[in-house]
């Protein structure tokens, strides 16, 4: 069972009105804790997405990549070893990774919460089974030449993971965060010989999970080449599980 999750109970499915006289039940959606996923390969908007979603249903946005590259800094070996491999745009071993995740998970039992980055293999989809029942599973399926573009024009903010880019979501002031005024850096592995690898990489140990998930009836895919027209589809699937606490429009 998920950590803090209700079990088999499935938000959105109470659909039966009970009798007036019966004590009226606590509405599934609103007391069931969400557990989605949002798989797509690098540059497909995940960390865009998912940052949407977190805002508009109260979320909370578990990065794994994000994670990892914080882990880092720490001095630790977890983070030693993590770094030989972000650093080639390779995966880091499941049990590295699963081990980071199940951790950030375990400190949140109780809060809704949106996996970005996390399963990228079949092993870590299984680990994560063993401690949670997902709900929902969004697949974002966009063009090679558009990952290549996106990622050659990303720029983020280290500490906090903000991403930008330069056509779609420029800072106000070039290369500077906009929150903590900071400089913005481009990622080693955004590099053109790193992304080609990134993708091919991606593709492989995604199939089998994406089929997994869709073998469950969870997986949701959207296809396309922007994110702002992606993002009403997407809304409209978390409309329907969770309710928002902001409106669709505001982005
Ligand atoms: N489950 C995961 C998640 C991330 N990584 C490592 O962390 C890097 C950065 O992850 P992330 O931020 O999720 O980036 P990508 O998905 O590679 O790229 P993007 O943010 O562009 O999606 C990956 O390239 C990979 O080296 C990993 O090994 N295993
Ligand atoms: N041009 C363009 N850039 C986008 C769009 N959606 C996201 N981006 C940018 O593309 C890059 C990759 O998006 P991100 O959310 O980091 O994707 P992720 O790698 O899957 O997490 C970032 O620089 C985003 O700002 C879009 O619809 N059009």
């Amino acid at each position: 069972m998920c950590p803090g999750g209700a079990g088999g109970a499935r938000p959105g499915r109470l659909t039966r009105v009970p009798p007036r006289s019966a004590p009226v039940p606590v509405p599934a959606m609103a007391s069931k804790l969400l557990r989605a996923v949002v798989l797509g390969p690098p540059g497909s908007g995940k960390g865009t997405v998912c940052e949407r979603i977190a805002r508009r249903f109260g979320l909370q946005h578990l990065s794994s990549g994000q994670f990892l590259r914080e882990s880092l800094g720490g001095g630790g070996e977890a983070g030693a070893l993590a770094q030989q491999y972000l650093e080639r745009g390779l995966l880091v071993p499941d049990h590295v990774i699963t081990r980071l995740m199940m951790a950030e998970l375990e400190k949140r039992r109780e809060q809704h919460w949106l996996l970005d980055g996390f399963p990228r293999t079949l092993g870590q989809a299984k680990a994560l089974d063993g401690i949670c029942q997902l709900d929902l599973v969004i697949s974002l399926n966009i063009p090679f030449e558009t990952l290549k573009d996106r990622l050659s024009a990303r720029w983020v903010h280290p500490a906090s993971g903000r991403v930008y880019n330069m056509d779609f979501n420029p800072p106000h002031t070039q290369g500077v965060d906009d929150l903590t005024g900071e400089p913005l850096v481009q990622r080693e592995d955004d590099r053109p010989e790193a992304v080609a690898a990134r993708l091919r990489k991606y593709k492989d140990a995604a199939k089998p999970v994406m089929e997994l998930y869709k073998s469950r009836g969870i997986l949701h895919s959207f296809s396309g080449t922007e994110t702002n027209k992606i993002w009403p589809y997407v809304y409209t699937l978390l409309s329907s599980r969770i309710p928002p606490v902001l409106p669709e429009e505001e982005h």
